[in-house]
């Protein structure tokens, strides 16, 4: 596992793309699973914002998801156990005191988008590292659907949504999109937390 560029990209600038990170056949797996979940109906439409103001707000992103918990299945559980690992490498090797790592499927339909922001809410920073792997292995330029990133020094960089790439940020420090897409985008998205969620909702 390329843990160690990971590590290094964070520590000199704060992201990492890793390609081919994982294997087709456990993406195809991952992405079945995803289209599984859609085809039971078990998707539901993201929404924006945490506690009362929590909204769903097509215009801001129209995504549709649905969280991972242990015991759904194998694939699901072996890349959560995948992630477990990268958290205690992240936290050995830059000192993050990272403690959960929690993350939803995420199905954009043609035409969905999700508008420029932070992974972070205004009033809880326990998200520090946010890790997108993607589910699409015939995504051409003309599907659109990349996420777009923006750099202080006002550059950007465009992500194609390619099956097994790995994006890691820190979930504070890069304002990104999801520009248009043309056709069905799949994806793997999570955060690793330095507080749990539970301990925040009390
Ligand atoms: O799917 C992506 O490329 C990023 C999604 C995203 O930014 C988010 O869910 O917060
Ligand atoms: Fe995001």
């Amino acid at each position: 596992m390329p843990f160690s560029t990971i590590v290094d990209d964070l520590a000199a600038r704060g992201w990492s793309l890793q390609s081919s990170f994982l294997p087709s056949d456990v993406t195809h797996k991952l992405a079945d699973e995803c289209r599984r979940r859609h085809a039971e109906g078990t998707l539901a439409p993201a929404s924006v914002g945490r506690g009362e103001e929590q909204a769903v707000r097509e215009g801001i992103r129209g995504d549709h998801i649905h969280w991972l918990e242990a015991g759904q299945a194998e694939v699901c559980d072996a890349y959560l156990a995948l992630m477990d690992e990268l958290r205690r490498t992240l936290n050995r090797e830059l000192f993050l005191g990272l403690e959960e790592f929690e993350c939803h499927f995420a199905f954009y339909p043609p035409g969905a988008f999700y508008q420029t922001h932070l992974d972070r809410f205004r009033d809880d920073d326990s998200r520090c590292v946010s890790a997108v792997l993607y589910l699409n292995p015939d995504w051409q330029p003309a599907d659109g659907g990349e996420l777009r990133m923006h750099f202080a020094d006002g550059s950007n960089l465009d992500v194609p949504p390619l099956s097994g790439d790995l994006l890691v940020f820190l979930s504070g420090d890069f304002p990104h999109e999801v520009l248009v897409t043309r056709t069905e985008r799949l994806s793997l998205t999570g955060w690793f937390r330095r507080r749990p969620a539970d301990v925040l909702a009390l």
